[in-house]
């Protein structure tokens, strides 16, 4: 049995009067990518959200290494080693690729250092367009700047909304390739409406609905369920 690194127990989350996350809970275990999926406006963004402290929840436990989180504000939480990416990236349009980065470093250390050379190696077109506006980038290459920045700090958990969002099938291989060898230096929960990329990253799925999570699985079991892809995904045989 995998060590449970993320626990999330009973979340009740509102945004205004709408109770949206309705008692959700799911772990993640270490060293695996664990996709939440389900439909549009099922709870997976605020699901995100919550766990990272932008919205609080009103009731439920959030448990991040052996330790509480909920009720912590973001900056807190990202300091104890929680990256997230949100779906609109985020990113400083007006600002260069590196002062992107130098917004968001936490340290400015031999380790820090070291990562970004790696985060470079990886997603190389950062390094040619350094010191252009990240407004320029790509679709594909601010969803880099995006995750770049999200594990230029010493993380132990990455959350990512839909990185593939409105991105080229070649992109989302480079994506999916990235997001695998990123899971070796952390634990990875990722929000995914592409079935193809969630299935290709995802060792565990949830699958959220009316803001609870109503199956649980390793991916491999969701992949040959033609009747849970079908009820929950909208993916018919002849399209999967
Ligand atoms: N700021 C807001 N004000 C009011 N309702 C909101 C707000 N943000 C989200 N919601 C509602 O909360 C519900 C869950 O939204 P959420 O974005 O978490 O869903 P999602 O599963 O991520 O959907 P999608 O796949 O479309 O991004 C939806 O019904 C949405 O309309």
């Amino acid at each position: 049995m995998n060590e449970v690194v993320l626990k999330a127990d009973n979340l009740q989350t509102y945004i205004g009067h709408h109770h949206i996350l309705q008692g959700l809970s799911f772990e993640a275990q270490a060293d695996a990518v664990t996709v939440l999926i389900g439909r549009n406006g099922a709870g997976k963004s605020t699901t995100l959200k919550t766990l990272i402290g932008l919205l609080p929840p009103s009731e439920g436990t959030i448990v991040f290494n052996g330790m509480s989180i909920q009720g912590k504000r973001p900056y807190e939480i990202a300091r104890m080693g929680i990256g997230y990416v949100p779906e609109d990236m985020g990113i400083f349009a007006d600002l260069t690729v590196e002062e992107n980065f130098k917004v968001a470093k936490l340290k400015e250390d031999e380790a820090t250092a070291g990562r970004l050379a790696r985060i470079l190696d990886l997603f190389g077109a950062l390094g040619k367009f350094w010191h252009s506006p990240a407004g320029n980038l790509s679709g594909g290459q601010k969803q880099m700047l995006a995750i770049g920045r999200a594990i230029v700090n010493d993380i132990s958990l990455l959350l990512i909304d839909e990185p593939s969002k409105g991105l080229a099938p070649i992109i989302i291989e480079a994506l999916i390739e990235a997001i695998n060898l990123i899971k070796e230096e952390c634990v990875v929960v990722l929000v995914e409406q592409n079935f193809y990329m969630a299935s290709a990253v995802g060792d565990y799925f949830h699958i959220l609905d009316d803001g609870r999570i109503v199956h649980s699985g390793r991916m491999e079991a969701l992949v040959d369920d033609e009747e849970l892809k079908s009820r929950y995904l909208g993916i018919s045989k002849s399209k999967s």
